[in-house]
């Protein structure tokens, strides 16, 4: 290097000492003035001795500042999830919780991150303002079971506001149903709006015109319109009306070969009773014999004609029993069909299409009445959450795609470890549930312990490099009483704390 250069290199450094010392101004009284004194010693352009001996002061100021910003930041993610909380708890309105998990999600991401503590507490402050705006729970009874509430609502107890409540819990539900649709993102802005009605709605008569909304939504996100739902029921109108008519030709036949039947019995009883009458004014043999002959041959005919009548009519019918057996057999054959078809878009909507797995729907869907039923029984049932560690960095060093492929393997490790009448759903990005039926918390511990190592110790491959993937899991056990959606917050308590502990860990907790 020429000195020119050299003398170049030094004045950059020296400059970039200067401006990155203003950095770590402002955190400690004692470390401004060691600061000042290296930017003094740069600027004045001391010897390299005298600045590496200001240095050597000021190191073990900044390791202090350090920790004390990195407890701050532990101070703000703690007083942040402690708002959440205590949001939960004081307030009687529900805290909507897409956006709760959101908020926790973020703030687990973000905690370390000065710059971005701002925008965490504005997250807290809108999350407050939108629980504010929802409509009033209005006594404890929230927190039982709907369908307790429900058939509760004849009682004395402020029938009113039950219904209210009920409204609120429909609205909810159905708000809860669009989030799991998925839509063409031409949709969003419209699904947003009518989330934000049915979240804000405790008036039953904008019920029906809300629903009708969601239930085009559904018909859109099952890939069927309402227009050839409409076609169907046409149709089917159109068979109905052409079996009605085949049945009302078939009892008109059916009354004609009755009446005909009649008529014949009336025609041959009055032609025996002509017969006899005539047989008394007849005094010899042969005139008898010829007016017997005569009569017999009239009632012959009578009795032939009448059989030939019965044959086509039986025809006829036949034919129109059997046409109508066709239509019914369509029809069954078309009601069948559209039967699978809506069961195949059912349970597409409750697969999640990456990994397989029952998605957050039919978490939502088994959840409840699982614990209802280890809850009836007596029966320990645990939840864990699980969570793919740094998952972000995998999608950012490898792609996407890599990601996905993570987002499939690991169910599959977790999967080889699982128990027949364990359920697995994955609840949403890089997070699973399972559900652990009959199994106490310190066996659902050691279970999640066996989950997680099978995970950690599967050699991920990404670009032709082995790649070690973990996972953190929150364990919880479900309470005599509890309702779901408490214990799943237990359990994501735990996962937080396995963060926080460092990763690659279980949690679990009473
Ligand atoms: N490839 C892929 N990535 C997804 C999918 N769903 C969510 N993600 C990504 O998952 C990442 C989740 O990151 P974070 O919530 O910040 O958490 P993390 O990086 O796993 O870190 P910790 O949970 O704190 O250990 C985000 O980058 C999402 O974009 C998916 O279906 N496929």
């Amino acid at each position: 290097m020429t000195e020119s250069s050299s003398d170049k290199l030094i004045e950059v450094l020296r400059k970039a000492v200067s401006r990155t010392s203003m950095l770590a101004e402002g955190n400690d009284p004692e470390l401004d003035s060691v600061v000042r004194q290296i930017r003094q010693a740069v600027n004045k352009g001391a010897k390299a001795q005298e600045i590496q001996d200001v240095l050597n002061n000021a190191e073990p100021l900044l390791i202090k500042s350090d920790e004390a910003l990195t407890d701050r930041a532990k101070q703000v993610r703690s007083t942040l999830q402690e708002l959440i909380d205590l949001l939960e708890r004081q307030t009687s309105r529900r805290v909507p919780q897409n956006e709760k998990k959101q908020l926790e999600a973020q703030i687990r991401s973000n905690w370390q991150v000065s710059s971005q503590w701002p925008q965490l507490l504005k997250g807290f402050l809108t999350l407050a303002e939108n629980t504010l705006n929802q409509p009033e729970d209005i006594t404890n009874q929230s927190k039982s079971s709907f369908l307790k509430r429900f058939f509760n609502r004849n009682s004395d107890s402020a029938p009113k506001n039950n219904d209210q409540e009920i409204m609120v819990q429909i609205s909810h539900t159905f708000a809860g149903l669009m989030n799991n649709l998925s839509l063409p993102s031409i949709y969003d802005e419209d699904i947003v709006d009518l989330k934000r009605a049915l979240l804000g709605n405790n008036n039953i008569q904008q019920l029906p015109g809300l629903l009708d909304e969601v239930i085009n939504f559904i018909m859109i996100a099952i890939g069927k319109t309402q227009e050839s739902l409409t076609n169907y029921l046409t149709q089917l109108n159109k068979q109905l009306a052409s079996i009605n008519e085949s049945i009302s030709t078939s009892y008109h036949s059916q009354k004609s070969l009755s009446e005909s039947r009649e008529g014949f019995n009336t025609k041959l009883q009055m032609q025996v009773e002509d017969t006899s009458l005539a047989i008394n004014g007849i005094k010899d043999l042969d005139s008898l014999k010829s007016l017997i002959n005569d009569r017999l041959s009239t009632i012959s005919s009578t009795m032939t004609e009448h059989r030939a009548q019965m044959i086509e009519q039986e025809k006829h019918s036949a034919q129109s029993i059997t046409s109508l057996k066709n239509k019914v057999t369509r029809m069954e054959k078309d009601t069948a069909s559209l039967r699978t078809l809506l069961q195949e878009k059912l349970a597409q909507a409750m697969t999640d299409s990456l990994t397989d797995l029952p998605n957050r729907t039919a978490y939502q869907d088994t959840i409840l009445p699982l614990c209802k039923i280890m809850q009836k029984t007596k029966k320990p049932i645990c939840l864990a959450v699980c969570d793919i560690d740094h998952f972000k960095r995998v999608n950012d060093s490898w792609g996407h795609l890599a990601g996905d492929k993570v987002l499939r393997l690991v169910p599959k490790q977790i999967r080889s470890v699982l128990l027949k009448e364990d359920l697995m759903f994955r609840y949403g990005g890089e997070e699973f549930v399972i559900a652990f039926p009959n199994t106490s918390l310190p066996q659902a511990i050691e279970r999640a312990e066996a989950i997680r190592l099978a995970v950690v110790k599967t050699p991920f491959n990404m670009q032709g490099e082995p790649v070690s993937i973990s996972i953190s899991i929150g364990i919880a056990e479900l309470n005599a009483q509890e309702e779901p959606e408490s214990l799943f917050s237990r359990a994501d308590k735990q996962l937080y704390l396995a963060k926080e502990a460092g990763r690659n860990k279980v949690m679990g907790n009473k």
